[in-house]
C-alpha cells in the first residue's frame, strides 16, 4: 500500500482534480489518499469566522462564496444522477458551519476550539466530494473520517499526537482496499475537533502511512519536490533530487514550505521512503527523501533555507557568568510562557546568552524574562532585557557539511564581501546546518550570493551599475556585449547590466538592460536631478556582486564613491579626479574599499590600458622603492606635437582631430593646460608611496593666457586659431635644434613637475610616436636602467579594455 497526500493547489479545481485521478489509476498497489481543503479554503474558513467576531454580516457573504464553490466543483465532477448525497452532505455541513458562525456572531466571541471546528470544515468537504468522485471513476475507494482515527490534544489549533491511542485505531485499517481521508485534522480524548497544525495534511498522511507500515508516502503538490533554495529569492533555485531524513526535516524546518516538518518523524522511525511530486508535471521525479540515497552528493550543501521575522533577544551581564543553572532558567522561562526558540547562541564567557523567537512570540518572552530576572536586573547583574526585531536566519543544510574544512569560511567570506553582516551564528555538532542570522533587509542577496557560492553549476551574476555612455562608455558597453556569451559558456560569469545613467537620465532595472540597447534604454530613462538618485537607486536595490564603473569626466560622479564603497560596491574608474582630489580622500577611498571588503581599481586613470599603477603597486609590496618616475603621460598631446608641422597643418586642425579621434578628455583645455597629466604624475607619486597634493605639482603651461581661460571647446578652438603664431614659433624652436616637443611629466625626492620640453634623439622619448605614452620607473632594484612601460596611452577602445580588464580582476579576486 502506498499513502498519497495531494494538496490544495492538486485539489483547487475540478479540471485539477480530474489530474489526480489520473495519478492515482496509474497505481499497481492499493493507496490511502488524503486530501487538503481546495487552496484558500481554510484561510477563508478563518477570515468568516473573524468577521463573525468582528460583528460584521460580511461573513455570510465568505460562506456563501465557499459553499457556491464546493457545490459547483461537485457538480462539475459527479454525474448529476449521483450527486444528491454529495450535495446533501455539503449543505448539511454547511449548516453547521453557518451555526457555528453565528454563534461567534452573537457572542462576540472565538475560542480555539470554535476556531478550530470551523476551520476543520475545509477537509471535510474536499475528501468527501473527491471519494465520491473517484468511486464514480470506479477507483473503488472508502471514505473514512480522521476524526476517528487519529488523536491529538492540547492545543485545539495545533495539538500534540496521541501516538498510542492513534496507532491502537489505525492498525485495523485493510491494507488491501483504497481509502480517501481529509487531512489537517485530529480529536481529542472527549470527541472535539483539534487540527494538527497549518499544513497538518502532510503530517495526517505520515501518520497513517507510518501506523499502516507502507511502501512509501507521496507527498504531491504544484512544484517539483524540495528546492535547494527558496524559488520567491532565488530564480535559479533547483529540485534536489535525494535527501536523506534528517536534511529534509532540516530545510523543512527552516522554511521550505513543501513539506511540514512534523511528516517526517512517523516515516522515518520505519525507513518508509517519502516521494515529492508535481500534479501538474508528473512526469518529473521530484524529491526522493529516505535512507537509501543512491548517488554520491556533489555538493556538501544540499540546501539553503531561510526564515524571516526573527527577534533576538540577548539575556546579558556579568550576573550569568559562571553561575549554575542561568541558561536552565532562561529556558524554563521562555517554556512555561510557551515560547518556542528558533535558535540558541551562547558565547564562552558566558556573560549573555542570545535567542532568537519567531516575531508574535517576543513581546511574551521579553516580558518573561524580565520578571524572571527582575532581582538579578535591580542588583545590575543581568542587563534589562529587550527584543530587536526584523532580522533573518539563513541556514546551509546537508549531511556531508560534516568535516568539511573551510566551509564556514567560505560562508563568512561571502556573505563579508557583499556587505552582508552576521549578527548572530549558530551551528549544530552534527555538522548538519549552520545558520547566520542577518537583516531581513539582506535576506535574498543572501540567499542568492549563497546559492551561487555553494552550486557551483549555478551561473555567477555580477551586478554592474554604469555612468558615462560617451566615448569610453560606448566601447565599454560594445566589449561586454560581444564577451557576454563566452564570459557565461567558459567562465560561467553572467554580467547583468543593472543600471546606466549619463549627466541627463538613469535606468534601474533588477532584472537586466540588454547591452547593446545601453543607449535606447537610457533614452526612455527617467531625468536625473543629481547622481545621487542614481547612487541611492543602487542603494535599494541591494544587489549581490554589484559593481559601479565610472565612465564619465564627472566631479560630481567622482564625488560619489565613498558613499558607494560604504555599500561593498566596488568601484571601477578611468576618472581622474578622485584619485587626484585630496590625499586625504584617495587614500580614505582606499581604506574603505578595504573596510567593506570591496575594490576600488582606477588603472586607466595612468596610460589607459597600459599596467602602469599595477606595476607599481606591485614593485612596492614586493619590498621595492620608487625614486624617480619620467613619463610621457599624455596621449593626446603626444599625438598633437607628433602631428603638428606648422608648414603643413595648423594646431588647432590636430587639436581638433585628437579630439575626434577620442584621445583627448571631453574639455580638451583639461589635457594642453597640463592639468591631466598633473593628476596622472600625482598619481603614480601617490602610488609610489607620497602623499603628495595637486598644488604641489608644478606645471609650466605652454598655451598662451586667451586659450587657458577659454570657457568651452568652441571658445578654446578659436583661440588656439587666434594663437597660431605662438605654436608655430613652439614647432620651430624645436626643429631648428632637429628636437622634438614632448610634454614630460617627473618625479623624484618627493616633487613633481610638468613641462614642455626639447627631446633630442638621444632621449628615450625622442621616438614616442602616435598617441603613446612611456613611463620609466627608477627605484632600488631598477637604479640605472629603468623598468619602462611604453605603448598607446589613448584612445576610447583601448581605455574601456582596460575598464573590462579591471573589472575581470575584481571578479576573479572575490567572485569565481
Ligand atoms: N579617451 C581616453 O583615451 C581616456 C579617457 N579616460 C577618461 O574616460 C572618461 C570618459 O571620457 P569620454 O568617454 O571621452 O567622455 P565623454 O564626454 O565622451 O562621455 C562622458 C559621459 O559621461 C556622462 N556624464 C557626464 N556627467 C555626468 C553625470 N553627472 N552623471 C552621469 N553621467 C555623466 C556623459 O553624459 C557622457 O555619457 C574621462 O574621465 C577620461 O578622463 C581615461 C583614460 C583614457
Ligand atoms: N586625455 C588623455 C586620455 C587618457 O587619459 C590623454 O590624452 O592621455
Amino acid at each position: 500500500m502506498l499513502v498519497i497526500k495531494f494538496g490544495g493547489s492538486s485539489v483547487a479545481s475540478s479540471q485539477n482534480i480530474k489530474k489526480v485521478k489520473v495519478v492515482l489509476s496509474q497505481k499497481k498497489q492499493p493507496f490511502f489518499l488524503v486530501v487538503s481543503a481546495f487552496s484558500g479554503t481554510t484561510d477563508l474558513l478563518q477570515n468568516a469566522a473573524k468577521q463573525a467576531l468582528g460583528g460584521t454580516d460580511s461573513y455570510l457573504n465568505t460562506l456563501d462564496a465557499l459553499k457556491n464553490r464546493h457545490f459547483l466543483i461537485a457538480k462539475e465532477l459527479i454525474l448529476l444522477e449521483n450527486q444528491a448525497d454529495t450535495l446533501i452532505y455539503i449543505q448539511k455541513q454547511f449548516n453547521q458551519l453557518t451555526a457555528l458562525c453565528e454563534g461567534v456572531f452573537a457572542l462576540g466571541e472565538l475560542t480555539d476550539k470554535t476556531l478550530a471546528r470551523i476551520m476543520s470544515f475545509g477537509e471535510l468537504f474536499s475528501s468527501f466530494i473527491i471519494g465520491h468522485y473517484l468511486c464514480q471513476e470506479a477507483l473503488n475507494v472508502e471514505w473514512i473520517n480522521s476524526l476517528d482515527y487519529i488523536k491529538a490534544e492540547g492545543n485545539y489549533l495545533e495539538g500534540e499526537l496521541n501516538r498510542t491511542e492513534t496507532a491502537s485505531l489505525i492498525k485495523d485499517l485493510d491494507k488491501t482496499r483504497n481509502y480517501i481521508a481529509p487531512g489537517f485534522i485530529a480529536s481529542n480524548s472527549k470527541g472535539e475537533i483539534v487540527l494538527l497544525g497549518r499544513g497538518g495534511s502532510d503530517y495526517s498522511a505520515a501518520i497513517f502511512a507510518g501506523n499502516l507500515n507502507v511502501n512509501g508516502l507521496e507527498i504531491w503538490s504544484d512544484v517539483d519536490g524540495m528546492l535547494d533554495a527558496n524559488p520567491k529569492l532565488v530564480k535559479s533555485a533547483r529540485t534536489i533530487k535525494e535527501l536523506s531524513y534528517k536534511e529534509a526535516f532540516e530545510l523543512s524546518h527552516f522554511g521550505a514550505k513543501v513539506l511540514y516538518a512534523p511528516t517526517i518523524r512517523p516515516v522515518m522511525n520505519k525507513g518508509i521512503p517519502i516521494q515529492l511530486k508535481n500534479t501538474f508535471s508528473p512526469e518529473k521525479k521530484g524529491t526522493y527523501i529516505g535512507n537509501k540515497l543512491k548517488q554520491e552528493p556533489q555538493n556538501s550543501v544540499k540546501g539553503i533555507s531561510s526564515i524571516a521575522g526573527l527577534s533576538l533577544i540577548t539575556v546579558a551581564g556579568i550576573g550569568l557568568a559562571g553561575i549554575k543553572g542561568m541558561a536552565k532558567k532562561v529556558f524554563a522561562t521562555l517554556e512555561r510562557a510557551s515560547v518556542n526558540v528558533v535558535l540558541i547562541t551562547q558565547c564562552c564567557s558566558e556573560q549573555n546568552i542570545c535567542i532568537g523567537v519567531v516575531d508574535k512570540d517576543k513581546n511574551q518572552a521579553v516580558t518573561a524574562l524580565n520578571e524572571a530576572f527582575d532581582s538579578e536586573i535591580r542588583k545590575l547583574l543581568v542587563d534589562k532585557i529587550i527584543a530587536k526585531s526584523n532580522y533573518s536566519v539563513i541556514a546551509l543544510v546537508g549531511d556531508n557539511m560534516k568535516m568539511k574544512v573551510g566551509l564556514s569560511g567560505q560562508l563568512f567570506g561571502a556573505l563579508g564581501q557583499n556587505g552582508i553582516n552576521i549578527i548572530a551564528i549558530a551551528q549544530g555538532a552534527s555538522e548538519r546546518n549552520i545558520s547566520v542570522v542577518i537583516d531581513t533587509k539582506d535576506e535574498k542577496k543572501a540567499t542568492n550570493v549563497l546559492h551561487e557560492c555553494f552550486f557551483n553549476t549555478v551561473s555567477k551574476k555580477v551586478h554592474l551599475f554604469v555612468a558615462g555612455l560617451g566615448n569610453v562608455g560606448k566601447q565599454f558597453f560594445k566589449i561586454i556585449a560581444e564577451q557576454k556569451a563566452t564570459l557565461l559558456a567558459e567562465n560561467n560569469l553572467d554580467l547583468r547590466l543593472v543600471g546606466i545613467a549619463n549627466s541627463k537620465r538613469m535606468v534601474l532595472d533588477e532584472l537586466g538592460i540588454d547591452w547593446d540597447q545601453g543607449g535606447v534604454a537610457l533614452a526612455q530613462g527617467t531625468e536625473v536631478g543629481h547622481f545621487s538618485d542614481f547612487v541611492e537607486g543602487m542603494k535599494k536595490m541591494n544587489l549581490r556582486n554589484s559593481i559601479f564603473i565610472d565612465n564619465t569626466a564627472s566631479e560630481e560622479v567622482s564625488a560619489s564613491y565613498l558613499e558607494i564603497l560604504k555599500e561593498s560596491i566596488s568601484v571601477i574608474t578611468c576618472n581622474k579626479i578622485a584619485c587626484s582630489s585630496s590625499y586625504e580622500h584617495y587614500k580614505g577611498l582606499k581604506d574603505t574599499a578595504k573596510k567593506f571588503n570591496c575594490f576600488f581599481n582606477y588603472e586607466t586613470t595612468v596610460g589607459a590600458a597600459l599596467p602602469v599603477i599595477k606595476t607599481i603597486q606591485d614593485l612596492r609590496l614586493s619590498g621595492d622603492k620608487i625614486n624617480r618616475i619620467q613619463a610621457v603621460l599624455s596621449g593626446s598631446l603626444n599625438f598633437i606635437f607628433n602631428h603638428y608641422n606648422s608648414s603643413k597643418n595648423t594646431f588647432v586642425e590636430i587639436v581638433k582631430q585628437a579630439k575626434e579621434e577620442g584621445y583627448t578628455e571631453p574639455n580638451p583645455l583639461i589635457d594642453l593646460s597640463g592639468i591631466d597629466v598633473m593628476r596622472k604624475i600625482l598619481i603614480l607619486a601617490r602610488e609610489a608611496g607620497y602623499s603628495l597634493e595637486m598644488d604641489e605639482v608644478v606645471a609650466n603651461a605652454f598655451i598662451p593666457e586667451n586659450c587657458l581661460h577659454a570657457q568651452n571647446a568652441t571658445a578654446l578652438f578659436e583661440a588656439i586659431e587666434q594663437s597660431e603664431s605662438h605654436f608655430k614659433q613652439l614647432y620651430e624652436d624645436a626643429s631648428s635644434t632637429d628636437s622634438k616637443l614632448k610634454v614630460i611629466a617627473t618625479f623624484e625626492k618627493g616633487k613633481a613637475w610638468v613641462g614642455l620640453e626639447k627631446v633630442q634623439s638621444s632621449s628615450p622619448f625622442f621616438h614616442l610616436e602616435g598617441k603613446d605614452n612611456i613611463v620609466s620607473i627608477q627605484s632600488r632594484r631598477y637604479p640605472t636602467e629603468p623598468l619602462v612601460i611604453k605603448g598607446a596611452g589613448a584612445g576610447a577602445e583601448l581605455t574601456a579594455a582596460g575598464v573590462f580588464a579591471d573589472l575581470m580582476l575584481i571578479i576573479n579576486k572575490s567572485i569565481n
